[in-house]
């Protein structure tokens, strides 16, 4: 997806004011990646596909009131900012361990009064389970563990949003059948060689 395209994309599933938040959040990243090392200079250049829009399309798997929104590892803020500045009625729960990234993300909540979205600045292991409506996480560590660390947050109506990169399907036919029968794999929106693990449920105890 070009980032022509990208910008598109969002323009089709957001109004005008959450695309001008989106504009400013990639004026910020830019502005901060100087300061610490959020994103690669590369997906920088290219923020709106790599980032904005990857990020938003999982919108498109969920229904529209499902929350709250567990994000695991946001980093920089994906996907689970870009879902707190595209939906900012939802109640979304960012987690992040590393001090200053939990800094720059507190930063831009207060920055686009995310009332909703909070930032949960310690390890995912570390905080107190809630019944999430959804659980998202890219790059944030194998499925295996993953599910390990996560299921906790997990209720028989769980949507599970798992951006994966190329490994989706592999890393899914590693796991046992419960699991794979719970999961699937859909192609991304933004990277024709990347795909989302999509599931619902509790997986079963390992
Ligand atoms: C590779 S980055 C991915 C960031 C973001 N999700 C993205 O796709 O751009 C993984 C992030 O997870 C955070 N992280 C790793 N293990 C964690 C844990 N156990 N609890 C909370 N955050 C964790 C790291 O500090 C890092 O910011």
């Amino acid at each position: 997806m070009s980032p022509e395209q990208a910008r598109s994309f969002c323009a089709d599933r957001c109004d005008a004011e959450t695309i001008s938040r989106f504009a400013e959040f990639v004026d910020m990243l830019a502005s901060e990646n100087e300061r610490q090392n959020l994103v690669s200079s590369a997906s920088l250049a290219d923020a709106w596909t790599r980032h904005i829009a990857d990020s938003l399309q999982l919108l498109d798997h969920v229904s529209r009131e499902t929350s709250p929104w567990l994000d695991m590892g946001t980093g920089a803020g994906f996907p689970g900012l870009v879902i707190a500045l595209a939906r900012p009625e939802l109640e979304v729960v960012l987690v992040e361990s590393r001090k200053r990234r939990v800094e720059w993300l507190e930063e831009v909540c207060a920055r686009f009064s995310l009332s909703k979205c909070r930032v949960v600045g310690s390890r995912l292991e570390t905080i107190e389970s809630f019944p999430a409506g959804v659980i998202s996480a890219r790059a944030f560590a194998p499925l295996a563990k993953l599910l390990r660390l996560s299921a906790r947050f997990s209720t028989p109506t769980t949507t599970w949003l798992l951006p994966k990169g190329r490994s989706a399907a592999q890393e899914l036919q590693e796991q046992s059948q419960a699991i794979q029968a719970m999961f699937h794999v859909e192609q991304s929106a933004t990277d024709p060689e990347a795909a989302i693990i999509i599931g619902h449920g509790r997986p079963p105890e390992s």
